[in-house]
């Protein structure tokens, strides 16, 4: 069977009877077999996906299918799926079984989509590399040498690797865009509080989002409208309107696009990487985009507020992982002290105990206001200036990092350098916005493809897809 890149192609064939949905979770199960190596998943749900394709199949049969009818989604570590085990990629939670499904995936399911299996990631959420996962790193499916980005390295992996149609990612500070730069697909961090975050295992609950990773645009709008409204389970989740996503407008009206200049600047930023974005820059410009530097003078205080406010509130969220209410809990425990101690010693990774330690200390007593107080502060700041930028422009354009995929072990022994890899992401997670990674290109010398990223205001998710969605027509066109 030929790889699918859309739900469309995959719904015209299933129409057709061209293929069933047995032989097209065969096929990805297949992929899943020919990609072991990569270390994408944590587990197949093989048996029930082949009985529920059966099922999906007689709807199909009798014109009563849901919209998601065909397509085949493998989830991230730290979404739960009830009776199905989840680990966020952590030794702590290892066996641990979901009492309950997340919201986003509930709303999936009641369409007809297959949840194929659970993805790798860095543990609890917390990298950009994958190398912090306790089950080991997954590797990038475009050469096996290169890191598949992170955290959710696996939904990107899986997606790129055909091991499924769309996988669902968290982002908490470019986590699903980043590894989508890197393997080459689509990934989208909607607004703060577009889709609920029931049944997401926290990480940092003012910045976390789930998202969708996908080969095309209109997969990622589909499935981001289907999940997306408010959620009594979730007081953080908006009861604003949701808008008809897939339903894409024929001709989008020229805009007025807003290209960082910082970000261009920036000491870190790779020739190739600065090259492709000029020539994006021309390229929208000439389709009929106004197309405008703007300043954004605070892009060096975005990683140091980012790694202030969210260690701050993992420190606070990762405290339930004691060994005795969760997972796993230390056989050389004697007493209550030591369960404690032992437990999360021996359960937690290192990033995730720094990052434990970092949060603990900006909020001790002392240190507080000198640290997280003042992050707050520069937070509203940015979350000001970013929305003065957005009453004179449609969208804002950067890179989506400063550089194409890294190999194993390049930034391991440096977190500041390793932190500095979301640059260019934690800004929508900082104020908010919806942003997305276009693949639009391939890096001359090592092959390995990047993403531009485009970000909208608040709850304009409607804007910035018709808008991603055009521009990824006329570059296939273009091809
Ligand atoms: N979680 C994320 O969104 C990724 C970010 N690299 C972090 O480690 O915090």
């Amino acid at each position: 069977m030929n790889s699918y890149r859309s739900l469309e192609a995959i719904q015209s064939d299933l129409s057709a009877e061209i293929i069933d949905m047995p032989s097209l979770v065969n096929h990805y199960l297949q992929r899943i077999e020919e990609t072991v190596d990569l270390n994408i998943f944590l587990e197949v749900f093989k048996s029930e996906i082949l009985d529920k394709a059966a099922a999906v199949q007689s709807k199909i049969k009798a014109g009563n299918a849901g919209k998601l009818a065909g397509m085949v989604i493998a989830i991230k570590d730290n979404i739960c799926y009830k009776d199905h085990k989840i680990s966020a990629s952590s030794k702590i939670l290892k066996d641990f079984e979901s009492l309950y499904s997340a919201t986003a995936i509930n709303r999936l399911l009641a369409e007809d989509a297959l949840i194929i299996g659970r993805v790798n990631c860095d543990e609890f959420a917390m990298g950009g590399s994958n190398e912090n996962s306790a089950y080991g790193p997954v590797k990038n499916p475009v050469n096996k040498d290169y890191v598949p980005g992170g955290s959710s390295g696996g939904s990107a992996a899986a997606v790129a690797a055909d091991c499924c149609l769309v996988a669902l990612g968290s982002d908490t500070g470019g986590s699903i865009r980043q590894p989508a730069s890197f393997c080459g697909v689509v990934g989208i961090k909607p607004t703060y509080g577009r889709i609920s975050r029931h049944g997401l295992i926290a990480f940092a609950s003012s910045f976390d989002q789930i998202g969708p990773l996908s080969q095309s645009v209109s997969d990622a709008a589909l499935v981001l409208e289907i999940m997306a409204g408010k959620d009594s389970m979730d007081t953080t989740s908006s009861s604003q309107k949701v808008d008809a996503y897939s339903d894409f407008s024929e001709n989008p009206k020229p805009l007025k696009i807003g290209f960082i200049q910082e970000c261009l600047d920036s000491k870190s930023l790779d020739p190739e990487v600065k090259e492709s974005q000029l020539k994006l820059i021309e390229q929208l410009r000439a389709e009929g985009h106004t197309v405008d530097p703007v300043r954004l003078e605070e892009l060096d205080y975005l990683v140091p507020t980012y790694y202030v406010l969210t260690t701050a509130e993992a420190s606070s969220n990762l405290s339930r992982y004691d060994g005795i209410h969760y997972g796993y809990r230390s056989s050389a425990a004697t007493d209550i002290e030591s369960t404690y101690l032992k437990s999360r010693t021996e359960g937690f990774g290192k990033e995730v105990k720094r990052r434990i330690m970092l949060g603990s200390f900006v909020l001790s007593a002392g240190y507080y206001d000198a640290y997280y107080g003042k992050a707050q502060k520069v937070r509203r700041l940015i979350k000001e200036k970013t929305e003065s930028l957005f009453e004179d422009y449609d969208l804002l354009l950067s890179p989506t990092t400063p550089a194409t995929a890294f190999k194993f072990g390049a930034n391991m022994d440096d977190p500041i350098k390793m932190y500095l890899e979301d640059i260019f992401t934690v800004h929508a997670n900082l104020v908010g916005t919806p942003a997305i990674s276009l693949p639009l290109f391939k890096h001359s010398k090592s092959g390995l493809p990047f993403g531009a990223q485009f970000m909208s205001a608040a709850f304009n998710e409607k804007l910035l897809l018709d808008f991603s969605h055009n521009l990824m027509n006329i570059v296939a066109l273009k091809a």
